[in-house]
Order: structure tokens, then C-alpha cells, then sequence
């Protein structure tokens, strides 16, 4: 070994013993944290995003910020799990794009639970089995998850975070060739998404639609004459080979996420509130509501309508605010829609996704 190297691996045998140091004096303080909240939620969304946008700003190289934010997240996250185990349930099964946002938000140091619907895992919320769900809202392709949209509607829960994940397909097998498979598994969706990549390049494969990725990936894991579209994460959970990266025919395809709780976030300083409301029946009534966020410089970055379930031809509509609901022109601006509104749910203030 040179010398050079073998001093640079020194170098960084000391710098690991410091770290790891002050790694554990960290998380010494965050479990003080912990028997400080005596109870109340351990998980603070807004404290994380205010540590990794403070990193990610510090950060003097060479290492890219999206790196030093993983590396925090996962600190973070362990730290957590110091204080208090944490469960978070997610719909499954396990491998899909969901169970990849859950842990993009949180970490590896909960215990991940899959559910078979949406409806679960605000259930599983609900009665308190996890402290956490995470559920997908919309689809930068695909539009909004109408199923979120009706259940945040009924349901007691808060929204605590958004997570935006970009979208991958991978081609993946058993073997290490396209050549022997016969036949391509995946969802629908991802099959749609991955549509002119398809036809450019196995045009004669026949696709069957199946019931998600994770199951897909599954489903060629024991089937050696056939491959799937899936993501990442399913091809490490079943021991598949990846054979053609990003597939994907539009590469910015990202789906968000909620992180729904029994609690909302506090102000990060950067924050986004999610609201639905109804409107009377009456011209110019949506117009009406929205004047007063207008008027107090309040941005909206989505309105969505869906029809109510209560009546013919009423309506019911999403919309998400920058800013915190305890911000004073959000609260002002909230107050008065509240006055005019038939109906008005504050869903919850939550930090901008910070990774
Ligand atoms: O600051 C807190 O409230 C902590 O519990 C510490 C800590 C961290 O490791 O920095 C851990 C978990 C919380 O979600 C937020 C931050």
C-alpha cells in the first residue's frame, strides 16, 4: 500500500472516531428531548425540515446537498427511534413506490407496516395502531388519487408532511437477458407509463396488467420466463437484476404524498397548508371564498374540486395555501373564508417537502 493511502485511510479512521462521538452526544441530547415531551408526539416534521434545510444551506462540499440531507434524515430518524419507536403504515405491499416515500420521509428506523387500501391505513391511524400513514394525493400524469381526496374529507385525521417522490421504472428479471421472457408483468399504470419505451423496444412482449409493482416484481422473481416493471426497491426486495434503468417516457413524473397523524406540524418557516371547503350554490360564490386569501397576499398552489357526496351537482374543493395557519395573513385569510364558506376543514399545516 502506498503511503499516501495508507495515511488518508488513517485520516479517515480518526475523523470516523470523532464523528461517531459526536454522532452519540447527539443523540444522548435527543433522547433528553424525548423525556422532555413526556408523551406528546415525538415526531417533529417541522424541526426536521428546519435541521435539513440549515445543512443543506451550511453544506461547504464536496459532498451534494441531496447527500448530506439523506445523511441527516437517517440520523435523525435513529434518533427518534431513541426517543420512541415509531410504526408507519403505508399501502402495500412491500417494494411499491409508497413504502419507498415512507421511508424517504422517515427514514429506515420505524417499523414499516403494509396495508391493502388507502382506506387502511387511515384506519390504522385512526385507531391508533401506527402513529403515522402515508398515502398518496396526486400524480404529476396520472392527476389527483380521488380516494385520498374523499377520505381526508371524512376522516379525523391531520395532515403532518408531503413527500414528493420522483417516479423510476426499472425492467427487471431473474436473468441477466431480455432474451428468454416471455411475458412482462406490471400495473396498469406503469405499464401506460412506460408506454412508448415499450413499443420502441419489446414491442412484441405481451404486458399483463397485475395488481402492483411490488407484486409484479414477485410474480418474475419466480417466474424465469418473464421480467416486470417496477421500482427500485422491488428489484432489491425479490433479487431481481435490473436490465434497463428509467423507462419511464416522461422523466419528471413524480407522485406527492401525505403523512397523515392524529396531530398537524408546527411553523418550519416554510410551510404549506391544505384546506377543503364547499361553496353555496350561487353565482360567483367560489370567487367570493378565494377573495379573501387574494386580499391578504396568501398564494394558492392547488385547487382541486370534487363533486360532495352529499347532493346532486354540489361540490367540494381542495385547496393547498403557502404558508402556516397560525401565520397571521393565513390566519386572517382562513377566518374570513371560514365566514363565507357553507363548510370549511383546516386539513393541516405541514413544512414544504425539505428532500
Ligand atoms: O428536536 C426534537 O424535537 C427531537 O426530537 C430531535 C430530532 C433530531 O434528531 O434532531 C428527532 C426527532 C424529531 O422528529 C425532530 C428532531
Amino acid at each position: 500500500m502506498s503511503d499516501e493511502l495508507l495515511k488518508l485511510r488513517n485520516r479517515i479512521d480518526h475523523l470516523d472516531e470523532e464523528i461517531l462521538a459526536r454522532l452519540s452526544e447527539r443523540a444522548r441530547c435527543a433522547q433528553r428531548v424525548g423525556e422532555i415531551k413526556q408523551g406528546n408526539a415525538y415526531y417533529r416534521p417541522e424541526r426536521e425540515a428546519q435541521v435539513l434545510r440549515r445543512l443543506a444551506d451550511l453544506n461547504p462540499g464536496p459532498l451534494p446537498a441531496d447527500s448530506v440531507k439523506k445523511i441527516f434524515r437517517e440520523i435523525m430518524s435513529a434518533c427518534l427511534g431513541l426517543e420512541h419507536p415509531q410504526k408507519v403504515a403505508y399501502l402495500g405491499p412491500a417494494g411499491t413506490f409508497s413504502e419507498s416515500a415512507s421511508r424517504k420521509q422517515f427514514g429506515s428506523a420505524p417499523t414499516f407496516v403494509a396495508m391493502t387500501t388507502i382506506e387502511d391505513v387511515f384506519r390504522a391511524v385512526e385507531a391508533g395502531n401506527v402513529n403515522y400513514g402515508v398515502v398518496p394525493v396526486e400524480n404529476s400524469t396520472e392527476g389527483a388519487v380521488s380516494v385520498t381526496l374523499d377520505l381526508l374529507l371524512a376522516s379525523p385525521v391531520k395532515v403532518c408532511g408531503e413527500i414528493n417522490l420522483r417516479i423510476h421504472q426499472q425492467l427487471m428479471s431473474r436473468a441477466e437477458g431480455i432474451g428468454a421472457a416471455r411475458r412482462l408483468y406490471s400495473h396498469a399504470q406503469s405499464l401506460a407509463q412506460c408506454h412508448e419505451w415499450l413499443n420502441r423496444n419489446l414491442p412484441h412482449l405481451p404486458r399483463v396488467p397485475v395488481a402492483s409493482n411490488a407484486e409484479a416484481a414477485r410474480m418474475a422473481a419466480e417466474d424465469p420466463e418473464s421480467c416486470a416493471i417496477a421500482g427500485e426497491a422491488a428489484a432489491e426486495l425479490y433479487g431481481l437484476n435490473i436490465l434497463a434503468t428509467n423507462i419511464e417516457d416522461d422523466p419528471n413524473n413524480t407522485t406527492r404524498f401525505l403523512v397523515i397523524a392524529d396531530h398537524d406540524a408546527g411553523p418550519s418557516g416554510l410551510d404549506r397548508t391544505s384546506l377543503v371547503f364547499s361553496a353555496l350554490n350561487r353565482p360567483g360564490a367560489v370567487h367570493a371564498l378565494l377573495e379573501p386569501l387574494a386580499r391578504h397576499g396568501v398564494d394558492m398552489t392547488k385547487l382541486q374540486s370534487r363533486p360532495a357526496q352529499s347532493g346532486l351537482w354540489e361540490y367540494v374543493f381542495y385547496a393547498d395555501i403557502r404558508g402556516h395557519q397560525r401565520d397571521a395573513p393565513v390566519a386572517a385569510a382562513l377566518a374570513e373564508l371560514g365566514e363565507r364558506a357553507a363548510f370549511l376543514k383546516v386539513l393541516g399545516s405541514y413544512p414544504v417537502a425539505a428532500i
